[in-house]
Parts: C-alpha cells; structure tokens; sequence
C-alpha cells in the first residue's frame, strides 16, 4: 500500500461488507483519506496534493506567504474542495459509502479557522447536488485563510503571552508550552489586531482538526481535548480555559465572553459521539444515515494513536515537519517541548518536539547536490544524498594515524526559521572538538550562508542535516527517556545488561519514513534498545490514528457490552491492543543501539548543545 499513494489508491478487495471506518489528515500539504475495517486492516486510501492538484490557489508547498510579516497561511476555500475531492478518489478507488459506520479526523496542529455568523446554517442546509466550496468558501468565513503552523509573524504577542503569567517557564506548567509563535492563541490576538472587522464578524473559531469534523457533522463541532493545547489557552491541569490568557487574546475583561463563545466549549471524551453524518454527504456519496462523527485531534495526537505506543517508546514522524512524539503519564512541562492531554486516555500526556525545518531543509541539500552531480538525476531522487551520506563517516570525523580522531562536523540547515532554537532562516556548520569541547566555524564552504534559496552546499551535508536533526531530538528527549534492558544474543553467549538512558522502540512514520538511510542513522544517533520500526500500514500514520480512533469510538460500547470492560467503555489502548496483529502492522527496519557509535554522538550532543546557543547569541530573536 505504501506506494499506492498518489492522487488514487492502490486497490484493495474489501471484505464480507462488515462495518468501515474513515480517517482523514489535513496536513500542510495534502488532504489523505483512509479506510480501516473493524479488524483495523487499511482497504483503502487516497489523496489530494494541493500543489499537483488545488494549484489554481497560487500555493505553494500547500501555503501561501507573505515574507515581509513573516506570514505563512492557506486558503480555507482549497480545503472545501479537497474534500470533495478526495471522497470522489476513494469512490473510485471503490469505496461502498454505505458500509461506513464511523468518521474522525485529524488537522495540522494550531491553524485556526473563523467562521462567519451565518456558517451553522450554510452548513446545516447543505445542498447534496453543488459542491461544498461553492455554497460555504465565500459566506462561510470572516476571514478567508487559516494560519499556518510555520507562521513567524507572531514574536510580538509570544512575548505578551509569555509575560502574561509572568515567565515562559510557568506559562509552559500552565497550558504545557511556553509561547510559540504558531499557537493559536498569540494567532488569534494578532488576528484581532490586524483584522479587527473580521474578528468582531466571527461566531465561531474551530482549530484544523474541528473544521474538518464540522464539515462532516453539518454544525460547528467542539474542540477536542488533545488539540486545544495547541493553543497556549487553557489551562492543562485544571481543565479550563485560563482567565488571564483569554482576557490579553480577547484584549479586555469585556471581551472574554465573546472569546469564550468563539472558542465553544472543549469535548473532553475523544471518542464520543458528536452525531451523525450530515445529509450533504448522505445524498452526494452515500454515506448512511446512522454513520457516527467521532471528534478530530491534532495531526500529532492522532499519530500516537496509529499503533500501541507504549511509555518508552518513541514516534519520530518525518513529514514536513519533523515530531518526536512519546506518551507518558508524567507532566514534566519545560519551555523546550510541549506537553498536551492525550487525545483519548485521561491521565496521560503527550510529550512532543516539533521542527519546523524537516522534510523541506532535507529536500533542498538533496537538490542542491542532485544539481552539483556531472551525470543527470531524476527530479526528487534520494539515491545521491543516501549513498553521500552512507558514505561520509559518522560526524565526518576522520580517524588520524591508528587511532586519532579528528574534529566532529556540526550543522544547522533551516530554511525557514526555527522553533527550537528560536532562529531565524540560515545555515551554520562548526568543527567541535570534543576533549577540549570547543567550537570553531568550519571553514568550507567559505562563508555560511544565510540565504534559505541559494545554499552553499558540501557533500558531507547529506550527513550532517540528518544527524543535526536526530542529535536535536536526542538533546531535548532526554529527559523523558529512561535505562533500558538490552537484548542478549544467547546464542553467541551473551549476557542481558542495562543500557543507558534511551527510547525501547522507535518508530518511524511520515514522507521521510520511506527511507533506509534515514533509519539507519536515527538508530546510530538516538539507539533504541529495540530497533528503529516502521509502520508498515499504508503511507499515513496521522490519517490511520484518526480511523482508529472513529473505531473506538463508535465500537468501544459494543465491546463494553459485549465483556470488554464489562460496565465501562473499552479504553482506546485495549481496544487497539486487542485486534493489533504486530507481524503484518509493524516491520524492523534498522537497529537501534550500537554500542560504540551511540556514546560518540552522545559526545556530540555536548557541542551540538554549544553550537545552538552561539547561533541563538549570534541571531537568536530572544
Ligand atoms: N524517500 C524519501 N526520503 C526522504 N524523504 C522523503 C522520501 N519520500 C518522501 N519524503 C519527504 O516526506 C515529506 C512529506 O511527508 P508527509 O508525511 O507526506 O507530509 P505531511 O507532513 O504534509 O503530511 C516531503 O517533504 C518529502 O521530502
Ligand atoms: O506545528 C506542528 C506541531 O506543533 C506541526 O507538526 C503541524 O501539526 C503540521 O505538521 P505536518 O503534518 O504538516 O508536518
């Protein structure tokens, strides 16, 4: 199915015309949709790709910019035409409407989307026969665009947030992250005060995740618990929105009521029913009558639900941007990471890292050195940066004489500003040597450049982006990883022995998932006691979780009745536990731990730590 992907499906027969499940993922730039049975088996998948298919919108990379503002946004009227669009691929992929029981969905974290007053009843009187982006894309919205995750224009109101309960550190313990310039919060005040008309015309503000879910159930749908921490607003612990943030978004003590019933109240059961399909879809694609809406979560959140993550385990998702993703029932907030509800187990939290610059500060030194290669190379071909990065030494340190090692190569590649650390766009490359711990600017290619569209380019950076990337995670997880027990071979003698602090498994999932290289070297860099792991379900972790998740929620009271629980509800965990088959969901695709080459980036992590915070005193924008 893997490859299947792209504008179809792969066509797959589906079973015994037992009860479908449908997930989605609005992510930055495509629009997927999957199919899971009850037995969580993926029959089908399609996809819209907004630049290939949605371009008439002047996107690019599915977003629209405006570098002066440090703005990065979408049109919400593209989206409305993805879903049609999307449905009609699944329906001729070969989906039977009528067999599908259940719809969730997941949405890129953050982007706020604001409704117009008359949005409940443009949705409620959906006409089956005319599209959906001609009856809401121009009435719908007060404002025409949704903010992108990858939006800098908001240093200004990060900085209020961030004052407002009097340090980043306590805003990061109340609403589980310091203020980050994406959250929808700082967004929304900075929406207010740019577009102060459109706010004032806005009744409802939905995140990503609960557009989607709106679309599908014909009325405004609740944020869900797991997303709203995206939003630097509500109060984790005490389950509420924070008085002191609501009044400095909404501007003043008499503008929290407005704010409130903007934002509607927060849907604490992620797998509750919302209600049924709305008619639209009845008519247009045959959906049936009794098909149940179950709440949408972030793009994040609903990754951790696309297989059994246990505590020390590790999702490291390579999509655009790059997440590292664990679920914990400890809440160890701190100004470097975020920690958000779990979307649906009460009592556990997701801790996350996300990277603005993943997939496309990879693609652009993959295109640089497919540009310097003398032979020709297919557009987008990966073979040339793999077999340059499997072919330089780990952290290009070249070994002198017998055993003298030589200095450890170091970089940063963002071509677009960073959240962690807060850069802005550039590259820097340092030598680092590690037995005097210091750092000096590399030399080649003479002067790093700043310029995200032109970089300066040497082979050896096909390495370092991938091990910068993974020595960043290292960095800021450990914290949350703990000593693992190792896996002897028996055979060859050996014996089971602690290894140091690290994640058991790692999962990979995302566009960068794909590839082998990329493994291998987050196994050298971050270990894994267990190995690296890819899910092998299809080409969307994000977009499964969400089908999952339309299962559980729809199938977790038949299975209390039933004796799953007995009284209660089968939690999500038991549910997925319960009908994972392991041997075809999951597959080995590289080790984990080498004892040897994980201490040496353990070593690099120190200057990798030094390195960040010259650039930060260098440009840091804090
Ligand atoms: N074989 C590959 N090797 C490395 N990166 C890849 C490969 N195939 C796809 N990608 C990367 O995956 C990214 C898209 O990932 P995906 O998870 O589909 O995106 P999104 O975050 O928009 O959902 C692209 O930026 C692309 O660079
Ligand atoms: O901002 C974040 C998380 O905080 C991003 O992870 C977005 O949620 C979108 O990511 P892609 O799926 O488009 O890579």
């Amino acid at each position: 199915m893997q490859n299947g992907v792209n504008g179809h499906t792969s066509k797959t027969t589906t079973h015994d015309g037992g009860s479908l499940y449908l997930g989605f993922d609005l992510s930055t730039q495509q629009l997927k949709g999957l199919v899971v049975q009850s037995d969580l088996k993926l029959v089908h998948e399609a996809k819209v790709d907004f630049d290939a298919d949605l371009g008439k919108y002047g996107i690019e990379k599915g977003v629209l910019t405006n570098p002066s503002e440090g703005e990065i946004y979408a049109p919400v009227a593209m989206w409305l035409e993805a879903v049609d669009l999307v449905l009609r691929r699944l329906q001729e992929d070969g989906l039977d409407f009528s067999r599908v029981k259940g719809v969730s969905g997941a949405g890129m974290q953050h982007g706020t989307v604001f409704w117009s007053k008359q949005a409940e009843e443009l949705l409620r009187n959906l006409d089956g026969s005319r599209p959906l982006v001609e009856q809401l894309g121009q009435k719908a919205f007060s404002h025409p665009d949704s903010p992108n995750w990858q939006d800098a224009s908001t240093q200004k109101q990060c900085d209020m947030f961030d004052a407002c309960l009097g340090s980043p550190e306590e805003l990061a313990r109340i609403t589980g992250s310091k203020a980050h310039h994406r959250f929808s919060g700082p967004q929304i005040l900075r929406f207010r005060q740019k577009y102060p008309s459109h706010y004032q015309q806005t009744s409802r503000i939905s995140l990503v995740s609960s557009f989607l879910i709106s679309l599908f159930l014909g009325r405004i749908a609740p944020i869900d618990i797991g997303d709203v921490c995206g939003m630097n607003l509500r109060d984790i612990k005490k389950g509420m929105w924070n008085e002191d943030l609501l009044e400095l978004t909404a501007g003043s003590r008499e503008g929290v009521g407005g704010l409130r019933s903007k934002l509607g109240i927060i849907d604490e059961d992620g797998g509750g029913i919302l209600g049924t399909v709305s008619p639209y879809f009845i008519s247009r694609y045959g959906f049936p009558k009794d098909c149940k809406i179950v709440p949408g979560t972030g793009d994040n959140p609903s990754t951790i639900l696309s297989l059994p993550l246990r505590p020390s385990d590790a999702i490291v998702s390579l999509g655009t941007s790059t997440t590292f993703l664990m679920s914990t029932p400890e809440y160890k907030p701190d100004p470097a990471y975020h920690f958000m509800n779990h979307p649906t187990t009460p009592g556990l939290y997701m801790f996350m890292l996300c990277y603005k610059n993943g997939g496309l500060a990879r693609e652009q030194i993959r295109d640089a050195l497919n540009a310097l290669s003398p032979d020709p190379v297919p557009k987008k071909s990966w073979d040339l940066f793999n077999s340059t990065a499997e072919a330089t030494p780990p952290l290009d340190q070249h070994i002198h004489g017998f055993t003298a090692r030589g200095n450890m190569r170091l970089g940063l590649y963002f071509p677009r500003p960073e959240i962690v650390p807060n850069v802005p766009a550039g590259q820097w490359r340092y030598l680092y040597n590690s037995s005097t711990n210091t750092l000096t600017p590399a030399s080649s290619p003479p002067t790093p450049s700043c310029s995200p569209a032109t970089p300066t380019i040497i082979p050896a950076d096909a390495r370092t982006i991938l091990e910068s990337q993974f020595l960043s995670l290292r960095l800021r997880s450990a914290a949350l990883v703990h000593p693992q027990p190792s896996h002897p071979v028996y055979a060859l003698g050996g014996a089971s022995k602690v290894l140091p602090a690290q994640p058991r498994r790692i999962y990979l999932v995302g566009g960068g998932s794909a590839n082998a290289t990329v493994a291998r070297l987050c196994g050298e860099v971050l270990g894994g006691s267990d190995g690296v792991f890819r899910l092998d379900i299809g080409g969307n972790a994000c977009g499964l979780g969400a089908a999952y998740k339309a299962v559980w929620g729809v199938e977790r009271r038949r299975a209390g009745v039933a004796g799953g629980k007995g009284q209660g509800e089968e939690s999500f965990e038991d549910l997925i536990a319960g009908r994972w088959d392991e041997a075809r969901f999951v597959r080995k695709v590289a080790q984990g731990y080498r004892e040897g080459v994980w201490e040496r980036y353990g070593e690099a992590v120190r200057g990798f730590e030094g390195m960040e915070k010259l650039v930060e005193r260098e440009v840091g924008r804090k």
